[in-house]
């Protein structure tokens, strides 16, 4: 995809933007109905980028009319599957023809290095739209084997209007992962984006007008949680939320649920996801290597950050000088400059509170091995890579999702304590396990709680392979992959009697 420009020309890109300000609801821009705006913050500057419309309940229920009219209608749930996959694919391809411009709206508004917006967000918010775009029309309805005389048929069919509500640490990635299932089985979809990074789902909105996507049936609602997000989970006429953000917020949408019409909840929530290294891994400065971006990758505000690193005894110190070694590659700066991988935290709030961690860490009697402190860079919020040695299970900081670039080391006695340890957690989203035995890695990573295991690496599999998680990392789908469908469509059996 496209290749890197210079921070000059990314800043060049920045300046000239007409940034999306207002809710997109049934193919139009349009103020909130009751005027309110909020303010759109550059992490890494602190400057007011744009004011953008506030929604609340009221918007909530005039997208929720449009968006189930059109589904009744057949706008797009009606249209041949085939007809929907172009749609679908233009709308990919009209994203990676404004690569560049959303790359640098999404450095922006969250303070992502523009690396990785431009070499990770952007081609793989194209590929999840491209593949789930391509699987609309080879999905084959099922029969049932009820024998000659009965015909079973088990069909699936959308199920209406989907709320999306989302978290701000891949606008795009996590707008893609709903949006494609979702629109593929021929939904209605409203997002609801967070409230620090509305602009780039906004884009998204306009684009896929301009691909052929029926208007009203992707709608985007800016707003706070509790004036969108809660009107949209209680609403009797969305059928799902599917939602990513903290296991708190998550548990709210139960509730919501269960107050209202009990429409169906998928939540991708919280972790402490841990590095596992085995007594018998090799390989140490590959190992060091992924640790590193396992814990550092988008300034730790990953849902599968690897914040627990948990190190058989014998391998620990050779272990910890590499990891030390390798942080040096995570270098902070300027967002919009090409050459920095970690950008700034996303706002005043977070980074606050990965502050208070690192002191609750130092209180609690963990070693400051490395970091520890914000990094001064005019106005703004950028925390050095942080990494804590001697963290015992029990501190909070070994306890605590902290969604920053805070990690630590801790020691194990034997290759099954290591294992009691990643698994001491409420948590169970992923786990990265290093050994070089083929059949322990098979053993262990079936006996981690945890919805993705990788081996000798760190992964979270790709758009093939199902995404969530066990415990409180994760409740009712899956995102990723075609079990994401199934979260979108309703089965139906239709029985039809043969026999005279
Ligand atoms: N699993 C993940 O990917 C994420 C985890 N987090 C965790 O959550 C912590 C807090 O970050 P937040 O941005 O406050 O997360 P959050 O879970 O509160 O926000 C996620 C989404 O939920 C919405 N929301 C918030 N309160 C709501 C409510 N009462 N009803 C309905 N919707 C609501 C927000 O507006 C946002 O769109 C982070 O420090 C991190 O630990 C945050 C973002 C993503
Ligand atoms: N890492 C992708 C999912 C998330 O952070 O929420």
């Amino acid at each position: 995809m496209t290749d890197l420009l210079t921070k000059q020309q990314y800043q060049a890109l920045a300046d000239e933007l007409t940034l999306p300000a207002k809710a997109f609801i049934n193919g139009k821009f349009v103020d909130a109905v009751d005027g309110g705006t909020m303010p759109s913050i550059n992490p890494a500057t602190g400057k007011v980028i744009a004011e953008i419309a506030a929604c609340n309940h009221k918007d909530v229920d005039i997208a929720v009319a449009n968006a189930k009219a059109v589904f009744e209608r057949g706008d797009w749930a009606g249209l041949h599957p085939s007809d929907r996959k172009q749609a679908i694919l233009k709308f990919a391809r009209l994203i990676e023809e404004n690569a560049t411009e959303l790359a640098v709206t999404e450095a922006l508004e969250a303070g992502k290095p523009i690396h990785e917006c431009v070499k990770t967000d952007l081609p793989e918010t194209v590929h999840c739209l491209q593949w789930h775009g391509e699987a609309t029309d080879k999905l084959y309805q099922q029969l049932s084997p009820s024998g000659d005389d009965k015909l079973g048929m088990i069909v699936r069919e959308p199920l209406g209007v989907v709320g999306c509500v989302l978290p701000w640490n891949f606008p795009l990635m996590m707008a893609a992962w709903k949006l494609g299932p979702a629109l593929a089985c021929g939904n209605s979809v409203i997002i609801k984006p967070a409230e620090s990074t509305s602009m780039t789902t906004l884009r998204l909105a306009e684009l896929a007008i301009e691909a052929g996507i029926p208007a009203g049936v992707f709608n985007v609602l800016p707003g706070l949680g509790p004036d969108v997000g809660e009107p949209l989970g209680l609403h009797p006429d969305v059928q799902i939320v599917a939602f990513t953000g903290s296991t708190a917020t998550g548990k709210r949408f139960l509730e919501y649920s269960a107050q209202s019409n009990m429409k169906r909840i998928v939540l991708e929530c919280g972790g402490k996801s841990p590095s596992v290294v085995l007594s018998d891994a090799e390989n140490l400065d590959s190992v060091a290597e992924n640790i590193a971006a396992a814990a550092l990758w988008n300034m730790g505000q990953n849902c599968t950050a690897n914040s627990r690193i948990i190190i058989y005894k014998d391998l620990k110190t050779e272990l910890t000088g590499k990891i030390i070694e390798k942080m040096a590659d995570w270098q902070t700066g300027d967002p919009m400059d090409p050459q920095f991988m970690l950008g700034a935290i996303i706002n005043r709030a977070q980074y606050d509170k990965i502050l208070t961690y690192i002191e609750t860490g130092i209180n609690e009697g963990a070693t400051l091995l490395v970091g520890g402190a914000p990094i001064k860079l005019g106005d703004g919020l950028f925390i050095a890579p942080t990494l804590f040695d001697q963290v015992t299970p029990d501190m909070t900081i070994a306890v605590e999702e902290i969604f920053g670039p805070v990690f630590c080391l801790m020691e194990a006695e034997s290759d099954e304590h290591a294992l009691e340890l990643a698994n001491q957690s409420c948590y169970g989203l992923q786990a990265s396990l290093y050994t070089a035995n083929v059949k322990k890695a098979h053993i262990y990573a079936r006996k981690l709680q945890a919805g993705t295991v990788s081996v000798n690496c760190f992964s979270e599999g790709d758009i093939s392979t199902p995404f969530g998680g066990f415990k409180q990392s994760g409740f009712g789908g899956r995102d990723n992959s075609l079990q994401a469908h199934d979260q979108y469509s309703e089965v139906k059996t239709v029985w039809l009697d043969l026999a005279d």
